[in-house]
């Protein structure tokens, strides 16, 4: 009679290469020590300061959202092949790694979530602190009210093109950018209002209260969800902006690019 490490033996048989995921440092160690395996560390930071290393612009509480950016990573770095088999070993429930998955890589399936970030025209640390602020601004509303907000990041001048002003534009003669710690603030203020922020490629604020008006024809949005979340999605269509979306009535973040709902987030889970 088998075993459970002869049932479970088939999980790690002939892979070319283990992805680790957060690991703490003598965990690596014990798997750098395994011959015949690559090591590759995915991670927010290279703390272990790992040879080969993948980096994530968010730790994703969605696990397959964690692993498919791994995973893009990985092949867009040329540090895995498509074909290759790999084992992926993460953290579900806890900080420590408890769950081992199985995948072979694929060039072809691509659920874009690294190219939401690495390949758009606005700058992936640009696309990050939309991200991070809309995450913390659904974290906030959680314990008040909760609010709704909608960012257009990118391809700016298009998007101002297809969008026309709901009031006063209080970015007008500013020369203000995402991450400095006072926009957040008063980003935080205007969310409260109607319509959209645009935000340069390079993180500029353009505008706030902006009324978009994107062709939707062919855009899905899940249901349930409104006019923010077709407009965002629409917008990404018709131009090479990405859209980063909080919304107000299920309190997830979601972000878009090309029409498609790449990321889905919730601000709960960080
Ligand atoms: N075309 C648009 N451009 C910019 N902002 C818009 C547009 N349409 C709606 N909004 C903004 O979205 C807000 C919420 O609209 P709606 O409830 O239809 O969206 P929703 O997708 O259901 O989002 P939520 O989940 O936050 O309710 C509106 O009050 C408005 O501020
Ligand atoms: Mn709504």
């Amino acid at each position: 009679m088998d075993g459970l490490d002869d049932v479970f033996a088939d999980l790690y048989s002939s892979v070319d290469a283990v992805l680790l995921f957060g690991p703490s440092g003598s965990y690596y160690e014990r798997f750098s020590a395994v011959e015949d395996v690559d090591v590759i560390v995915v991670g927010t930071e290279n703390d272990l300061g790992a040879d080969v290393f993948v980096e994530l612009p968010l730790e994703f509480d969605d696990v397959a959202e964690r692993i498919s950016f791994g995973l893009e990573g990985g092949l867009e770095q040329g540090v895995i092949e498509g074909g290759d088999e790999l084992v992926c070993a993460t953290s579900v429930f806890d900080d420590e790694i408890d769950t081992v998955s199985r995948v072979r890589a694929s060039a072809d399936d691509h659920t874009g979530v690294y190219d939401l970030f690495a390949k758009s025209r606005a700058e992936p640390e640009v696309i990050k602190a939309v991200v991070e602020l809309a995450i913390e601004l659904g974290k906030k509303g959680q314990k008040g009210k909760p609010v709704g907000a909608l960012f257009i990041v990118g391809d700016a001048g298009k998007v101002m093109n297809k969008s026309r002003p709901l009031s006063y534009n209080p970015f007008e003669k500013s020369h203000v950018h995402v991450g400095d710690p006072i926009v957040n603030v008063m980003l935080k203020e205007f969310s409260r209002l109607d319509g959209a922020f645009v935000i340069s490629d390079a993180g500029k604020l353009v505008s706030a209260y902006r009324y978009l008006e994107p062709s939707a024809e062919g855009v899905d949005i899940p249901k349930g969800l409104g006019a923010r979340h077709m407009a965002g999605g629409a917008i990404t269509r018709d131009t090479n902006a990405i859209a980063v979306v909080l919304s107000e009535s299920d309190g997830l973040v979601r972000a878009f690019k090309a029409g498609e709902l790449i990321l889905e987030v919730d601000p709960e889970a960080y």
